[in-house]
């Protein structure tokens, strides 16, 4: 199961957990209902055989696929990428990363401005909507691999804080207010 948690505000190593005092762990619903943040665990080694992913590719209009390695021997200007990574932004389409290998960290603002610190292992599907500020880091392993999908063709930009009169901002603020991210049973 994902962990994920509300951080602390220690400013130090963003490699850390970051867990409050004491910890304020979140379960999988929790997430979603206060950010809209959705969180699906797949099998890895049934994954070109169950048809679980192809399915999800289907319903979700996932047209694009491409492969993205964090390390500081696979990724051009790694040191700048990472900090690039880690600057709170948001993007137009929803960012959709299957994690393969390593591990990592995706930070998100909940409905209060507060953040939830998601941590992403082998196997996890994490799907955050458009227009949330969001940010993502390494742990101290230093290492991810992750599949990124995407509908259509790809848009990586990054809009900075604060980018608040974007029409998708806008348009997620307003499904949170209006509990749209809530499970039906
Ligand atoms: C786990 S993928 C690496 C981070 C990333 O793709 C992003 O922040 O957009
Ligand atoms: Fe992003």
């Amino acid at each position: 199961m994902v962990r994920a948690w509300y951080m602390n505000n220690d400013s130090s190593d963003q490699r850390e957990e970051h867990y409050k005092n004491p910890p304020h762990f979140i379960s999988v619903d929790e997430l979603y209902s206060v950010s809209g943040v959705e969180y699906i665990k797949l099998n890895l080694d049934t994954l070109d055989t169950d048809g679980i992913l192809e399915k999800i590719k289907t319903e979700r209009g996932y047209t694009y696929e491409d492969e993205l390695v964090c390390s500081k021997d696979c990724l051009p200007n790694y040191e700048e990428k990472l900090k690039v990574f880690y600057k709170e932004h948001l993007h137009t389409d929803e960012e959709i990363r299957l994690v393969v290998e390593g591990s990592g960290y995706f930070d998100v603002r909940d409905k209060n401005d507060q953040w939830i610190r998601v941590e992403v292992v082998p196997g996890d599907l994490l799907i955050l909507p458009s227009g949330i500020y969001h940010r993502f880091t390494l742990d101290k392993k230093n290492y991810i691999k992750a599949r990124r999908f995407f509908i259509g063709e790809p848009v990586w930009t990054a809009h900075s804080r604060p980018s608040d009169d974007m029409e998708c901002r806008k348009k997620y603020l307003k499904s949170l207010q209006q509990s749209c991210f809530v499970k039906v049973q």
